[in-house]
């Protein structure tokens, strides 16, 4: 009993002691925030759990300025102009250990989004960068367009229903096919199927608020806090849906090593994942790239590409709907370049053609700042001399963060209309400034990899689909539904789709 008591009140004195530091003597105590974020992690995960975290902080930093206390050793930044400091190229700020949660257990290094050593992240990107480039990227773009097809047809059906459909949701597939045409030479079947592969999508809807939540605790409470994720129906399910994704990297290593052994070492599909095989014949033995890194590029793929390619997709063509001035202006400018010769008439548009549309450039760029497809701060740690930031002295090893769905709205740099869908700010003669304030990719040292999959998914889908079919949202006075808990989603944007007359 004394033993009890003795450790009952060590305890009590440590949170005592604990508060009072947070709240009076950390360095993070002079800025405002949530009372639970004073000393806590615990608003983060309440945020979290509403899905609208965003929302919340906003509200903050409009009432209290452009530095926010959002946990005991971080704060948000709103104010755009801070966005090269801390991300961008050359930056001394690192990662930190928030990112190490996503990590899995088979790597032998971490994924380049999880490793948070700089030298170590450096070195294993320079292995892969040139597979990501645009000329390598571009190499594949009959292959996307054979998921255009499919999407093409799940539109089609639904403009022949005329019934409502929900284009969040063919988008979302439409993202996850072309990972898997990318990466393993065939769609994983969600458009041709109509339905959730493997169960992926619902898994990823049931475990995202665990997986993040488990980021922002300490390390020695992770597997507690995914643990707790047994009380959702039908976590047990999704557990096991996510391991087939992770193991879906290993499979396709497998299958292809397998057919390069029956072809007599002759590589005879020509995908990402035949891309990461050369990467391992030239530095296998040398810079320790093999099977197990191959299964890590993929696995990022599939979570990291996936939703997030969706969302944007999403963003775009909900705006464009809810803003009919825009939609039309746009249809406008697809069917001049279509008389014009300058896009196909029928069929796939090319991605070279889409870019050179600036008002079509224009929608998408504003459809991704409106709505980042991630939606938490990407949280950083001071470089170790500390840093002036905003007039504001940081000490080392304090984390700061920008969340791009806050920073892209920054009416100091965007203008008083940042809340809305205006697309003609990026025809103007600022608009190379404003593409400086955007964080819906990242930047420097860990600006997205992806990033040209996903400008190709999109640029290449749109203006085929809007050249030949009209979208209208159900329920225009209706807001869309949006989740954000990491991964920032758009569900149910019930949409009327009419094939146009020509
Ligand atoms: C519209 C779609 C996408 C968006 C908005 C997006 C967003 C981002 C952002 C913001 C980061 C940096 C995060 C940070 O610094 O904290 C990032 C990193 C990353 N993304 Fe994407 N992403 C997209 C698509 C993709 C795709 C298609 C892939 C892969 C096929 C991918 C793979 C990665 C990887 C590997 C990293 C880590 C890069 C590094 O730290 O070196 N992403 N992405």
């Amino acid at each position: 009993m004394a033993v009890m008591l003795i450790l009952l009140g060590g305890l009590v004195t440590w949170f005592v002691g604990w508060i009072i530091y947070c709240r009076w003597l950390h360095p993070y105590s002079k800025y405002p925030g949530p009372f639970l974020a004073s000393f806590s992690r615990l608003w983060i995960i309440k945020e979290l759990y509403s899905g609208h975290l965003e929302v919340t902080l906003k509200k903050w930093h409009a009432k209290h300025g452009p530095i926010i206390r959002i946990a005991e050793n971080e704060v948000s930044v709103s104010d755009s102009t801070v966005i090269k400091a801390i991300y961008g190229a050359g930056t001394t700020f690192t990662k930190t250990e928030f990112y190490s949660a996503f990590s899995m257990p088979w790597s032998r290094f971490p994924e380049h989004f999880c490793n948070i050593d700089p030298k170590s992240h450096g070195e294993r990107r320079k292995l892969v960068n040139h597979v990501y480039t645009m000329t390598n990227v571009g190499r594949y773009e009959p292959a996307i367009e054979e998921c255009i097809e499919l999407l093409y047809q799940r539109v089609k059906d639904a403009s022949e229903s005329g019934r409502p459909t929900d284009m969040a949701l063919w988008l979302r597939y439409y993202a996850f096919d072309v990972i898997g045409i990318l990466f393993f030479s065939r769609p994983f079947g969600f458009l041709e199927t109509k339905k959730d592969y493997r169960g992926w999508i619902n898994a990823t809807d049931v475990l995202i608020l665990f997986m993040a939540a488990s980021a922002f605790v300490p390390r020695w409470m992770r597997s507690l806090v995914l643990m707790t994720s047994i009380v959702v129906p039908g976590a047990m399910a999704a557990v096991k849906a996510m391991d087939t994704m992770s193991d879906a990297g290993f499979e396709a290593v497998e299958k292809r090593q397998k057919e390069l052994e029956e072809s007599g070492g002759v590589m005879e599909k020509d995908d990402m994942l035949a891309s990461f095989f050369r990467v391992m014949e030239e530095h296998g033995d040398l810079d320790n790239f093999g099977p197990p890194e191959i299964r890590g590029e993929i696995y990022t793929a599939i979570i990291a590409g996936s939703d997030t390619t969706a969302s944007a997709i999403t963003s775009v063509l909900y705006h464009l709907t809810k803003n009919p001035r825009t939609y039309w202006k746009l249809r406008d400018e697809i069917d001049t370049a279509v008389a014009e010769g300058r896009i196909s008439s029928s069929g796939r548009v090319r991605y070279a053609n889409a870019v050179k549309l600036p008002y079509f450039d224009a929608c998408c760029k504003e459809g991704m700042r409106v709505h980042a497809s991630l939606g938490l701060s990407f949280p950083r740690y001071t470089p170790k001399e500390g840093v002036e930031l905003l007039g504001e002295f940081f000490p080392p090893g304090v984390k700061v963060g920008c969340n791009p769905q806050i920073v892209q709205r920054d009416k100091g740099v965007f203008g008083e209309d940042a809340d809305e869908f205006v697309p003609e700010r990026w025809l103007g003669r600022n608009a190379a400034d404003l593409e400086r304030h955007m964080l819906n990719f990242g930047g420097g040292p860990h600006m997205c990899l992806g990033k040209n999959i996903s400008m190709m998914e999109i640029y290449k889908a749109l203006p085929e689909l809007i050249r030949d079919y009209d979208f209208e949202l159900v329920d225009p006075k209706k807001e869309w539904t949006l989740i954000n808990r990491w991964f920032h989603q758009p569900k149910n944007v019930q949409t009327i789709v009419t094939k146009r007359k020509k």
